[in-house]
Formats: C-alpha cells, structure tokens, sequence
C-alpha cells in the first residue's frame, strides 16, 4: 500500500476511538499516535495495534516518541483539548483549548508542513481559525470535523421519532458547531421523501432541537466528557475521503471567503474532500429563514474569534 500515514495529537476518548475505528478498517498503512500522557498513549497504541493484528489489518499502530515521527503524515487529526462537563458550554473551552492547540501546532509545522489537518477540539470553529492562524497552512488544508456528526445525530433523531428508516435517511447540518447550528429540513430525507411529507411540524421542530443539543444530552448523562464514537467514525469519513480522493461531500468546518457572502470566518457548510483536503465549498440556495440562522450562527463564531484576537492572539 502506498503512503498512507495518519497521526493523531490526542488520544484520549475521541483519539483512541479514532485510531481504533481505523485500525480496524485497515485503510491506512500506518497510524502514530501522540499526547502527553506517555504511559497511556503507549498503552493505546499497544493495544489498538494487537486489535489491528487479530483483525488481519496492514495497519501499523505506534506511539510517537517525538513530534519528528509526524513526518510523512498525508493527515493528522487533532482531537488534544479538554472535553466540557455538565454546566459548560463549548465555548467556555476556548481560552485552555487554543494554548493546548499552539502547543500541538508547533511539530505539525516544523514536521508535516504539507499534511491536511482534520480538527476536533472544541469550541471547533474557533480552533480551525486559530490552528489557520497558528500555522498558515493554505485554507483547504486545515479541516474541521462537526457538521458529519450533526447530521448523524439529526439521522438518528428523525429515525426516533418514525421508527423506521434506519440507514436510508439523509441530514444535512450548517452553520457553527454551538447552539446556534442550523439544521437544515428541506435538505434531510428519508429514502428520498421529504420530511415534511412524514412528520408533523411538531415533531421536525423536536428534531431539530434534540439535534442541536445531542451533544449537550451525552454530557449530562456521561457527567466526566463528552460522546466519543460518533465523533470517531465521523472524522475517519473525512479522513478515508483525504486518502482516497474519493470527493464525497461532507458538511465541514472551513474558512470562509465569500462564500455564504462570509470572509475571514469559519463555519460548517458542505465541502468536497479528496487528496488536497477542500476541493470545494458547496454554496446551498438557503431560504430567507436559514439565512439569518446561518448568520446568527456565523455571528456568534466571530465572537469566539473575536475573543481569540484580542485575548489570545496579542
Ligand atoms: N468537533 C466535535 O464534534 C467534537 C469535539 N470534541 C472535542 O474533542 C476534544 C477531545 O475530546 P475527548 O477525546 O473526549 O477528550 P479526552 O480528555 O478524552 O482526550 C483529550 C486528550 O488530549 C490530550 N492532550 C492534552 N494536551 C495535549 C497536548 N499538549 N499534546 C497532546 N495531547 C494533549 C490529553 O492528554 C487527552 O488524552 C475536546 O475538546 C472535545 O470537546 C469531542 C467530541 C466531538
Ligand atoms: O458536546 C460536546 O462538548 C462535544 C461535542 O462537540 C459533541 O459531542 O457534539
């Protein structure tokens, strides 16, 4: 298999989960693996490597010894943070977040300068604007993973509330990854058929209020983190598109310039991924009522970077 290398700066829940997740799919030829919790990472990359061989897969699973063993990495997923608790929101994590990502960015920059970066850490569009800002990667490179999660989570609810249509259902989330995200219903379908032609308005608000708050919902039941296997299995999607230049379009968290009449902040709208990372932004035809939630939640990302700016940044 040609070079097929991935790194992960955080293996903690979100890390292991991943690396485990593909590992076991055997789509790449190697995995490295790095946090500052030494003995853990070793652990993981032990025991995700001994679950790679009782697989049968290629993959080679190992813990780096040095921000050096990120060289040759094709993309390199960050998930280093720490995860909110019951009574935070995401966005109380940006200030501890962004010292922890400049810290990660250093060995990206002087070992990978030509890897994609797929963020995870929270808040997460704050972190793909301070990680564009820290590294000065072109913009295609440096990716942020929410919006696959969010349709998911929309999949699952709209799935709920039919009782049916498991695995033919298809969602569509925009916007920031906060409160504000906007669902977006005449985008999501159920074998094709539209939502409204299944549900009440009623039940399609619920949808989209349980979706906004899912990841709130696991972190009050969790109590110690936040979800970790959805995030996982979302961000090696984009990953395996990043590989195999297979162009699948996902909705993802990307700096915007012009697009969605937006510059110089990121938000998640649909994107085309393959071997150059963004291969292109999808501008949606959004109705009047979207717009503004789009906006609503573009404004409230661009407070986040505006705290960046002039607390973090100085
Ligand atoms: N974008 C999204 O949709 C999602 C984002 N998240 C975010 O992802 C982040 C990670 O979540 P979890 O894995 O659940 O947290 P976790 O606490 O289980 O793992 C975080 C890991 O980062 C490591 N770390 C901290 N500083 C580091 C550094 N300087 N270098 C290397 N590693 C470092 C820690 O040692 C730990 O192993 C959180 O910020 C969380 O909010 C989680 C789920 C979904
Ligand atoms: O809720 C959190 O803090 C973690 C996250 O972003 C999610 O699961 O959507």
């Amino acid at each position: 298999m040609e070079n097929k290398k991935v790194g992960i700066i955080g293996v903690g829940n979100v890390g292991s989960t991943l690396a485990y997740s593909l590992a076991s799919k055997g789509i790449c030829s190697s995995i490295v693996l790095k946090d500052i919790r030494e003995n853990i990472v070793e652990a993981m990359a032990l025991d995700i490597s001994q679950a790679a061989n009782a697989e049968k897969s290629h993959t080679m699973v190992k813990a780096a010894k040095s921000g050096e063993d990120l060289k040759d990495c094709e993309v390199i997923v960050i998930t280093a943070g720490i995860p909110r608790k019951p009574g935070m929101s995401r966005d109380d994590l940006l200030l501890t977040n962004a010292k922890i990502m400049q810290a990660v960015l250093e060995d990206i920059k002087k070992y990978a300068p030509n890897s994609k970066i797929i963020i995870v850490s929270n808040p997460l569009d704050a972190m793909v604007y301070a990680a564009l800002k820290i590294l000065k990667f072109p913009r295609e490179h440096v990716i942020g993973m929410a919006g696959i999660l969010d349709s998911a989570r929309m999949s699952h609810f709209i799935c709920e509330k039919l009782g049916y249509g498991a695995g033919q259902i298809e969602s569509s989330v925009m916007g920031g990854h906060g409160d504000a995200m906007v669902p977006l219903v005449n985008y999501s379908t159920v074998a094709g058929v539209s939502l409204p032609e299944l549900l009440s308005k009623e039940d399609i608000e619920d949808i989209v209020t349980k979706t906004k708050n899912g990841g709130l919902q696991i972190v009050k039941l969790l109590e110690t983190g936040s979800a970790y296997y959805a995030p996982a299995h979302a961000t090696s999607l984009m990953v395996e598109a990043i590989l195999y230049n297979n162009k699948k379009i996902y909705p993802c968290s990307v700096m915007l310039d012009g697009e969605y009449d937006c510059k110089n902040v990121v938000s998640g709208v649909p994107v085309m991924l393959g071997s150059n990372g963004i291969e292109k932004i999808i501008e949606l035809k959004l109705n009047e009522e979207q717009k503004e939630l789009f906006a609503n939640s573009v404004a409230s990302v661009q407070e986040l970077i505006d705290t960046l700016d002039e607390k973090f940044f100085i």
